[in-house]
Parts: C-alpha cells; sequence; structure tokens
C-alpha cells in the first residue's frame, strides 16, 4: 500500500515510521530540504525528535507531485493554519492524475477566520471526482511516546465504516490501537479544544496551583468542549472518550505538550510573542483559542475558561486577573447543559 504522509514534523515523522514499520510503502513530504535531505541519508529528524531513527525504507522529498501523485492515501499532518494551501495543491495535482486516495486528517485544530475544521477545509479544497473518503484519526498520542512505541490508542472517525477499518488495517499494531467513531465532527472539536485548555493547564502550572485547580480546570473545560461539540450536532459522550477526555489529560499533564508549556512559559512570565518565537514548533491552541472565541460567540455557547485564555493571549489581560474573574462568577448548577 502506498502510503503519502504530508508534513516531516513531530507527528508525521512518527506516523511515517509507524506506517513504514506496518509493511506499507512510505513517502514523507515536506517543505524544508535539509530535513528530508536528514531524513533520506540519516534516518533522523533530530530538530523535532533527537532519539527517533526511522524506518530505512521510507522516502522523504519536498516534490508534492511526486509524494501525491500515486498514493492509495494521504494523511495530512501540517499545523491546521497551512492545510487549505496545501490541500488545494493536492486538490490540483490528484485531478490531473485522476485517481481518488482516501484523505486523513492527523493535525488538530480550527482554521482562523473560516472557523472550519480540518475535514471541512479538505471538503472544500479537494474537488469531489478525485476526493476519496475523509478520515479523522485524533487521540492522546504524544509524537514523542509513539516515537518509543508506547502504547497507545487513537480513534478514527468517519461516515463511512469501510474507510475506518481501512486505517484500523494500516495503523494498528502491537503499541498502536484504533478505535473507531461515526461522529466526525465531536473527534475533531474535542482535538482542537483541548490544546486550547491545555495551553490554561501549563498556566496554572506556571503560577504555582497545584492539583487541585488542574482537575478543577480541565473537568470544566471538558464541560465547555461538549457544550460547544453539542451546539454543533457532535455526541456530548463523544468527549468522555479518546478524543476528547483522552487527549485533554495527555495535553493537560506532559512536558511533551507545546500547549502546556506555552502556558507553563505564559504562567512563568514570558512573552507569548517570544514563546511562539522560540518554540520551534507549533503551537495549535494559540490560533484555535481565537477561533473557538469566534465560534462560541457566533453558536452563543458559553465558554468561560477558553474565553478566559483567549483573552489573556489577544487582549492582553493579566492571567491572575482572568483566574480571578472565572472564580468570581455567579453560583451555577455543575450539569448545565
Ligand atoms: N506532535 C504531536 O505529538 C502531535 C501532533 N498532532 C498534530 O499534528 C499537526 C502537526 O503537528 P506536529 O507535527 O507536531 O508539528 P511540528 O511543528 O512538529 O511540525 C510541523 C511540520 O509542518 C511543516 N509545515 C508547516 N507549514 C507547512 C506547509 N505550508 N507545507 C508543508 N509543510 C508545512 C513544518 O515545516 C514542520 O515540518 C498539528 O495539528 C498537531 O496538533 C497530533 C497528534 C500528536
Ligand atoms: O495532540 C497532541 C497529543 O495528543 C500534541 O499536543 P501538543 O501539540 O500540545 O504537543
Amino acid at each position: 500500500m502506498q502510503i503519502t504522509v504530508l508534513g516531516s514534523g513531530s507527528w508525521g515523522s512518527v506516523l511515517a515510521d509507524v506506517l513504514a514499520r506496518n509493511g506499507h510503502a512510505v513517502t514523507i513530504y515536506g517543505r524544508n530540504a535539509q530535513e528530508i535531505n536528514e531524513i533520506n541519508t540519516d534516518h533522523t529528524n533530530k530538530h523535532y525528535l533527537a532519539d527517533l531513527h526511522m524506518d530505512e525504507s521510507i522516502v522523504g522529498t519536498t516534490d508534492l507531485h511526486q509524494a501525491v501523485a500515486s498514493a492509495a492515501a494521504i494523511f495530512f499532518v501540517i499545523p491546521t493554519q497551512a492545510i487549505r494551501g496545501v490541500a488545494e495543491k493536492v486538490g490540483a495535482i490528484l485531478s490531473e492524475e485522476g485517481h481518488r486516495p482516501f484523505l486523513i486528517s492527523a493535525a488538530k485544530g480550527l482554521e482562523e477566520g473560516t472557523l472550519y475544521r480540518i475535514s471541512q477545509i479538505l471538503t472544500q479544497s479537494i474537488p469531489a471526482p478525485v476526493r476519496g473518503d475523509i478520515i479523522v484519526l485524533s487521540g492522546p498520542s504524544h509524537a514523542e511516546d509513539v516515537a518509543r512505541h508506547d502504547i497507545t490508542t487513537l480513534t478514527a472517525a468517519s461516515t463511512n465504516e469501510d474507510a475506518m477499518a481501512w486505517v484500523q488495517w494500516v495503523v494498528m499494531n502491537d503499541f498502536m490501537r484504533i478505535y473507531t467513531s461515526p461522529d466526525v465532527v465531536g473527534v475533531e472539536l474535542g482535538g482542537a479544544i483541548k490544546n486550547v485548555i491545555a495551553i490554561g493547564a501549563g498556566a496554572i502550572h506556571g503560577l504555582g496551583y497545584g492539583d487541585n485547580t488542574k482537575a478543577a480546570l480541565m473537568t470544566r473545560g471538558l464541560a465547555e468542549m461538549a457544550r460547544l461539540g453539542a451546539a454543533f450536532g457532535a455526541d456530548p459522550l463523544t468527549f468522555s472518550g479518546l478524543s476528547g477526555l483522552g487527549d485533554l489529560i495527555v495535553t493537560c499533564t506532559s512536558t511533551n505538550s507545546r500547549n502546556w508549556r506555552c502556558g507553563n512559559r505564559l504562567g512563568q512570565g514570558e512573552s507569548l510573542q517570544h514563546i511562539l518565537n522560540t518554540m520551534g514548533m507549533v503551537v495549535e491552541g494559540v490560533p484555535t483559542a481565537q477561533a473557538v472565541h469566534d465560534l462560541s460567540s457566533q453558536a452563543q455557547v458559553d465558554m468561560p475558561i477558553c474565553e478566559a485564555i483567549y483573552e489573556v493571549l489577544y487582549r492582553h489581560r493579566p492571567l491572575q486577573d482572568s483566574i480571578d474573574a472565572l472564580m468570581g462568577r455567579i453560583a451555577k448548577p455543575e450539569i448545565d447543559f
């Protein structure tokens, strides 16, 4: 099975490695020639994953046409804000070649401005005759842990059962277990919003708050995710699954999380701009905080924690002031759908 992974960063490199070790012919596409050269010659990608030795059968390329022209499946593993641009080029190449691969989104976020989920971006950018089934792959899966074959579980969501079964077939092995879900909206919203909450989890840690506060933030953050999801037709139970609660746990509690680390540094007093300039990897929760702010305002869904994080990131509101305001809100029942 010829599989292409678009994105040669942390997650793209590890997914490519898993797929290659599962016996598939894998091409990885990246925009950085030096990185691709390192993958082809040394079978490493040290900027992102110091200890990963990638399967030597993986072919790296900076040529998008070469990468997608004969792929039976294309994994999108680039930052959300870059997906539309790449997907439009992929759509043009597939139209030229006239074939229709599976399209898998392994990224997590919402597009700023349009507020679209990634499956929506792919639907809009790739013409119907060459658009294979879209599958969303999401769940608790830090690249660093998958790289050392830590046991990892993910959810594959699609409206097509055969497409989900196909993803199970290509990704599953003795350390990767894939469950399926028909709830594409819920799986995508969970994966996107948990990154915003994880910035908050890092921030309270950086400020010196303890485990009670972290549990409060995660649990009430989960309620916000489910509330927004329900407004867009998602099953609230999806948020108790791997792509919701599962990913929220891993992202809010692991120092591997770039979102958590961004929040932690904010809590310690660094400026957002400096953090983003020096992270060297994507922090998806930052643009997604803006999108969640816009989406929840439009849908009139109350998301006070996400809103507080948005105000810290985009309105320069001091963190402590935001926390005090959250704690000063009117008393409420816990279940408030
Ligand atoms: N790192 C992780 O543990 C996981 C990441 N994800 C998601 O996967 C997506 C990608 O994240 P990472 O690989 O971690 O990011 P990263 O920051 O490690 O790497 C991003 C890669 O995308 C490339 N890129 C950016 N714009 C591009 C463009 N226009 N064309 C081609 N390549 C482009 C960069 O050069 C870089 O190679 C994000 O949405 C993230 O939330 C999902 C699960 C786990
Ligand atoms: O989605 C992830 C783990 O499941 C990665 O989270 P970060 O982008 O915060 O590192």
